[in-house]
């Protein structure tokens, strides 16, 4: 797995705001929509283009648009859907498919309760959002859930991640051998017991959309 940390201050100053804990809703939430903004940028360098012909005002030349079939955009329910608006003012033309997950936050397992994706996604570019990378099981179980459906090019954008959900990523693309590619603000020190990330910016989905229950 290809793992690409974004460095750029404003990534830096957006991200710091985003883990102050004093940080209100409406602010977390148009920060991480800006921020996956930026990552989407480095994220998508490798989005598929072809040769089309146009006019300009002067005269006609060739140009480029995206190929076909459109990149498939993937945001995992709940805390990935507040990433999906900030991805598709970059890449309006995308498709979107829906996985939701939770973490059983006892045994620390993901747990799939929703999915509306495409039958066969085979020769299509998927991009999988969610903010946070802690076990990685969340992300874990999403591409492999992608992998079944017959992905074999996938590129994953969080905010943050720690090294215990890389390296266990890793663990899983080498197994799966479908190159894949991780872009990230930050990779945090680690995991607290209760498979938090530290220094993180606590729960992204409470943050994002207030206590589930
Ligand atoms: O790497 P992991 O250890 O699996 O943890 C990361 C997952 O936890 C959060 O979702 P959560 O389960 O809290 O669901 P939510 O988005 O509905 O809040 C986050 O958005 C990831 O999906
Ligand atoms: O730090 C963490 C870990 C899992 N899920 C979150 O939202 N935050
Ligand atoms: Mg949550």
């Amino acid at each position: 797995m290809e793992l690409c940390v974004v460095t750029h201050p404003l990534v830096d100053h957006k991200l710091t705001v985003l883990r102050n804990k004093h940080t209100e809703q409406p602010v977390f939430r148009r920060l991480v929509e800006e921020l996956v903004t930026l990552l989407a940028y480095e994220a998508t360098r490798g989005v598929r283009i072809t040769e089309t012909r146009i006019e300009t005002p002067v005269t006609a030349t060739t140009g480029v648009k995206l190929a076909q079939p459109a990149p498939l955009v993937v945001p995992i329910l709940r805390a990935g859907l507040g990433m999906l608006d900030g991805m598709l003012r970059l890449m309006p033309t995308a498709e979107v498919g829906f996985l939701g997950m939770i973490r059983d936050e006892e045994t620390l397992q993901p747990v799939t309760y929703a999915e509306r994706l495409p039958k066969d996604l085979s020769g299509r570019q998927c991009y999988v959002l969610d903010p946070m990378l802690a076990t990685g099981g969340s992300l874990g179980g999403a591409v492999q859930y992608l992998v079944d459906r017959g992905a074999d090019d996938i590129t994953c954008i969080c905010l943050l991640a720690a090294p215990e959900g890389i390296e266990k990523l890793n663990r899983l693309l080498a197994d799966l051998d479908v190159p894949c590619t991780l872009v990230v603000a930050a990779v945090d020190e680690r995991l607290n017991e209760h498979g938090y990330i530290v220094p993180g910016l606590g729960d992204a989905g409470d943050r994002l959309y207030g206590l589930a229950d």
